[in-house]
């Protein structure tokens, strides 16, 4: 005799598997409940051992919703060129006959991952795990809310012909394994080398891309550079994860794991938030280094409040996002000034637009909005074209949208800067700048290597 605690779950779980049977198609069971408070951090190392490289982590700046994923009930590797489009027609087919039962806000079904930046670029060796777009429903999700309460969601999908008791018991077993390990300290594995990759190539590439911006060939060019760390042993996401989470609350912090490989960072620039018809975007553009002292710090920021350079590079981010949402919302509010965002490193010039829309799905605005100007340029086409031709390497998931979306096509997506790629014994980490006619190649630069900070340090390393 089989022993199962048979619970109202069971039962529309029993369910999920007759539509299987019947429709012939996988059809996903998705049930959340309130658990006891627990940190998700520690839900993503104690899902190190039975799902390493089917991890995924997502926090906002206000700790809104913190999501942590462990397993896969599904991947959607993306491929196609279409990448935004190919994942939201994949997802509504892929939920048609669910089977959900939902219990707050942020949980039930939610995909978490990112796109690539260019379809276009040759890929690189070191993205081979990601595709287009790389997404994962995950088996196991907690999410903790903004009053700190937990929730799991489980995810199974049911097949034609497999039995719902032994998929049952084995779910319950992954899950009290999951909400009972004990996590123990990580290793530390030290940095042997922390490399910048051609960086003189890349100044005198960003003075020629200066000279066709005076020639009136564009407005705006955002130029990326790379640096690799080589590490004496594999470097574990979570430890990486705890520097972020210490040193970058401002920022969304995440990790998306693809099997030997992730992809983790923490972005301070929301490219599009939309909860039932409202949407939120955010302009960040515009740089300027924190003081040493308070006063100097506040000098610095007057001075990028009234700097030609640095608003010229901000408003034009504003009118691309503005002109672009006008088109997906019926209201828009769009402030006439930017403000100051600090955060530990660096500070920027951010203006927040907000807007009322009938749109169904978040990932029309991604599609809409990317790239912005902030991380791609001005005309759009002819910028991604020299980033194409100037940038020796490929980004990847870097500049691109990373983030979550749910059954009901709302979520939350930021533009993956100051982030970077565990691939192995390295980590690639990668910043930019946005390139304008008074840009000159050694400002850009340094402002690069502030950029690079957080990551580097969250790595274990230092950069001058
Ligand atoms: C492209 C990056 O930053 C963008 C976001 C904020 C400020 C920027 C700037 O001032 O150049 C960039 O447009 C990066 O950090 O890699
Ligand atoms: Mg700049």
């Amino acid at each position: 005799m089989r022993i199962l605690h048979q619970s109202q779950g069971f039962t529309t779980f029993e369910q999920a598997f007759e539509i299987a049977e019947k429709s012939n198609q996988p059809v996903l069971y998705s049930k959340t409940m309130e658990i006891e408070a627990i940190d998700p951090l520690q839900f993503y190392e104690a899902g190190y051992s039975i799902f390493n490289g089917e991890r995924s982590y997502w926090q906002d700046p206000k700790s809104e919703c913190t999501y942590a994923g462990a397993g896969s009930a599904k991947t959607f590797h993306i491929k196609e060129t279409d990448r935004f489009n190919a994942l939201s027609e994949q997802w509504k087919r892929f939920l048609k006959d669910a089977v959900i039962e939902k219990g707050a806000v942020w949980t039930g079904p939610v995909i978490l991952g990112g796109f690539s930046f260019d379809p276009e670029k040759n890929k690189g060796a070191e993205w081979g795990s990601f595709n287009q777009g790389h997404f994962q429903l995950p088996a196991f999700m907690l999410t903790v809310d903004q009053y700190g309460k937990s929730f799991l969601t489980v995810n199974v999908v049911c097949n034609k012909g497999e039995h719902a008791v032994t998929v049952w018991n084995q779910m319950q077993k992954q899950k009290a394994a999951l909400l009972n390990k004990t996590v123990n300290s990580l290793k530390d594995v030290n940095v042997l080398s922390i490399k910048e990759c051609q960086p003189l190539e890349w100044k005198s590439s960003l003075t020629a891309v200066v000279e066709r911006i005076n020639r009136d060939e564009l407005e705006k060019v955002v130029l990326a550079r790379k640096v690799k760390v080589e590490f004496d042993d594999r470097k574990r996401s979570d430890s990486i994860l705890e520097k972020l989470r210490d040193d970058q609350s401002e920022s969304f912090i995440f990790s998306f794991e693809a099997g030997e490989s992730c992809f983790i960072g923490a972005t301070p620039e929301r490219l599009i938030k939309k909860y039932k018809n409202k949407v939120l975007s955010t302009c960040l553009a515009g740089s300027i280094a924190r003081g040493k002292t308070m006063n100097e710090d506040q000098e610095f920021g007057k001075e990028l409040l009234s700097d030609e350079k640095n608003l010229g590079e901000h408003e034009i981010v504003v009118r691309m996002i503005s002109q672009s949402l006008e088109d997906l919302c019926s209201h828009l509010s769009v402030p006439d000034q930017p403000v100051l965002m600090k955060m530990r490193d660096i500070q920027h010039l951010y203006t927040p637009v907000e807007g009322i829309t009938e749109r169904d799905s978040i990932l029309e605005f991604v599609k809409k909005l990317h790239p912005t100007p902030a991380l791609g340029g001005t005309p759009t086409h002819k910028a991604m074209e020299i980033i194409r031709e100037e940038e020796e390497m490929d980004r990847g998931f870097y500049a691109a949208p990373v983030g979550w979306l749910n059954a009901e096509g709302d979520g939350e997506f930021a533009v993956a800067i100051r982030s970077g790629l565990l691939s192995g014994k390295h980590a690639y980490l990668y910043a930019g700048c946005g390139v304008v006619k008074d840009s000159d190649a050694e400002s850009e630069y340094q402002e690069t290597l502030i950029k690079l900070r957080p990551m580097v340090r969250a790595v274990g390393g230092t950069i001058s």
